[in-house]
């Protein structure tokens, strides 16, 4: 029987339940519907930047504004002389896990989910190990939002060269005209501080999670090299997807690209798969986030 406010006073303890019932199974039908639709959501649909949100547009146009050379020389040097946090990685899944990605015009999820779906999607591919594991924790340098961030825009979106002339090839490209490094002399030309392909590992990339994250494991677990390039890498969109930036790479970074490319559906695509469930999923993760992380770990 329906739930109604004039029968709910004497109701029995077993009709609640039927209601309750009801209203599972509804959510239950909701959710397929939901489900059903994302399955025909067309990969075209992702990353549509022409229609996003204004709150996606004003992000990245304080982002492509304020991330200059001076301020990226700055965030590194806070990055290692600030002593933040220690704890575990599943800790620090679950501390993530308030956050809403500003930047992101594919997801309302919590991070939690997020990180989930993407090690789940690589998981039911039958990928190795350390590649699902690498999408548990892609995401965890957001932490850097509760570590005294300015905001989300030296955090999240995607990342890009800074120290020579900003690429075409970014989302919302006329919003660089308003960053003061477009008019410097040496740093508004197409190579800028950088010699003819030096290589990704000698360039600067625009501070946010992805940096962050990769300086943080490449000393604190035993990930292989391509999972730290799908870390460093993983939003910088203007090269895995757009082929921006060639006249700076050299031969290694062929190579990374690969791997970068092969980690990108997981995290993308995923977004639209049925959320899990942190709780029943801990157990097989924690298996895994032992054989590549210590217990404890400085972030
Ligand atoms: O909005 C997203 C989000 O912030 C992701 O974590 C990042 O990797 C992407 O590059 C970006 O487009
Ligand atoms: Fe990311
Ligand atoms: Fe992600």
């Amino acid at each position: 029987m329906p739930a109604s406010a004039d029968n709910f006073p004497g109701r029995e303890l077993d009709e609640i339940s039927d209601a309750i019932d009801d209203v599972n199974k509804m959510k239950g039908k909701l959710w397929d519907a939901k489900s059903e639709f994302d399955a025909h959501k067309d990969k075209s649909k992702f990353r549509d930047y022409d229609s996003a949100c204004d709150r996606v547009k004003a992000f990245y146009k304080e982002q492509h504004e304020k991330q200059t050379v001076a301020f990226n020389i700055q965030a590194r040097v806070d990055f290692k002389t600030k002593r933040r946090a220690r704890m575990s990685v599943w800790e620090a899944m679950e501390m993530l896990n308030t956050l809403i990605d500003e930047s992101d015009p594919d997801t309302n999820l919590s991070q939690i989910e997020h990180l989930l779906q993407t090690a789940e999607a690589i998981r039911r591919d039958g990928k190795p190990e350390w590649m699902q594991v690498t999408g548990l924790v892609h995401d965890l340098g957001k932490l850097l939002l509760l570590f005294g961030s300015e905001g989300q825009w030296d955090v999240v979106g995607d990342t890009f060269v800074v120290g020579c002339k900003f690429s075409d090839k970014n989302i919302y490209p006329e919003t660089f005209a308003g960053n003061p490094d477009s008019y410097d002399s040496v740093y508004s030309t197409e190579y800028g501080i950088y010699k003819p392909h030096c290589g990704l590992d000698n360039v600067m990339l625009s501070w946010g999670h992805d940096e962050y994250l990769y300086n943080v494991f490449k000393d604190q677990s035993t990930l292989p090299a391509e999972a730290l390039a799908m870390i460093r890498y993983h939003s910088f969109y203007p090269w895995h997807r757009e082929n921006a930036y060639q006249h700076l790479c050299n031969e290694k970074d062929a190579a990374v690209l690969a791997a970068v490319q092969a980690f990108n559906p997981y995290d993308l695509y995923s977004k639209s798969d049925e959320p899990c469930d942190p709780e029943k999923l801990r157990p097989y993760y924690e298996g895994l986030i032992a054989k590549y992380f210590p217990p404890v770990l400085d972030w």
